[in-house]
């Protein structure tokens, strides 16, 4: 059974729609991630999963509950990463440590989260004293103090160094390894692609594919791109009737071609039969941002996006 479960969730502001019918469930102990343009509609989003808006129509539960009529419960079963400024600018690390637990009734023991998170030499630095990276590494740690069941994180490591970046990624992968289910927001496509087990893509209110990161960077338009110098010019046509080939553009000796892995090795033999040299080959993959600029350009319309969607 899911763990939360969203069915076409509506919320406008001034009459206009800005999460227009987003249906999606995540499973327990899974890394959702959502991933969209500014403005698309995820912080809405994950503000109905947490209760702190109420949905115009459609319904979110959370293990089975109303996070809106079942708050107090749904708040003891879902940690919620802070955004800036909801803190006072003078309680210290500690002091905000202690309070979350406080607020729990089986707080996690504050002292190694701190310290894992690098924050025991702060402990007793005031929050607005703080660096931009020290407090988000806090609003992570008290995100996590309650011993969630699911923790929603809204631009996890937005502000922190790369250092601090991939440990909070080991971080939440050991969480998720604990049973924890993760909901989390995020413009670092490495940090989704290494984390999420699936990924909804929204895009003006909408869900425009939801898959695993393999799926998703497999619907980018151009999956792999080959290029190489020829030792002797080749035919277009031949180049263009490779399986699965894309685009195909000669510069200056150069051969630049879209495909697949079916295109690759297509191209092998061909060079092959024809006793020609490919000088400087490259063969890159698309990556996930190129599948996130597909799939939100403009002009985009939702079309398959339920596809591999159960986990
Ligand atoms: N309280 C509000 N009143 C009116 N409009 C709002 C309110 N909150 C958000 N919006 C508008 O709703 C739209 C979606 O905002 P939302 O914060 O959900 O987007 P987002 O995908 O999280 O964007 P970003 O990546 O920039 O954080 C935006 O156009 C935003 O201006």
């Amino acid at each position: 059974m899911p763990i939360i479960e969203v069915n076409g969730l509506v919320k406008a502001y001034g009459g206009r729609p800005v999460v227009d019918g987003v249906t999606f469930t995540v499973a327990e102990g899974e890394i959702f991630g959502i991933l969209g343009p500014n403005g698309a509609g995820k912080t809405t989003t994950v503000e109905c999963v947490e209760g702190l808006r109420s949905p115009d129509s459609g319904t979110v539960r959370i293990a089975g509950l109303d996070p809106v009529a079942d708050h107090d419960r749904v708040t003891h079963i879902l940690g919620v990463q802070l955004q800036q400024s909801r803190l006072q600018p003078k309680i210290t690390v500690r002091e905000a440590l202690e309070l979350y637990s406080a607020f729990y009734p089986r707080p996690a023991d504050w002292r190694p989260l701190a310290e894992r998170l690098g924050l025991t030499g702060k402990l007793d630095t005031r929050f607005a004293e703080l660096s931009g990276g020290q407090q988000q590494r806090l609003f992570i740690a008290l995100a996590l103090v309650g011993s969630p069941r699911i923790v929603v994180l809204d631009e996890l490591t937005t502000g922190l160094d790369p250092r601090a970046r991939r440990d909070t990624w080991q971080l939440i992968e050991d969480i998720r390894d604990s049973g924890v289910t993760v909901l989390l927001v995020t413009h670092f496509m490495e940090e989704a692609q290494r984390l999420c087990d699936r990924i909804a893509v929204i895009d003006r209110g909408r869900i425009t594919a939801l898959d695993t990161p393999a799926g998703l960077i497999g619907r980018a338009a151009a999956s792999t791109v080959i290029s190489f110098t020829p030792s002797r010019p080749l035919d277009e046509p031949e180049l263009a009737a490779l399986p699965d080939a894309g685009s195909v553009r000669l510069t200056g000796g150069r051969v630049e071609i879209t495909g697949t892995d079916r295109t690759v090795n297509a191209l092998l033999s061909l060079l092959a039969r024809h006793s020609v040299t490919a000088g400087e080959l490259r063969v890159v993959s698309a990556t996930l941002d190129d599948a996130f600029l597909d799939l939100t350009a403009p002009g985009t319309q939702a079309t398959d996006p339920t596809a591999a969607q159960e986990a």
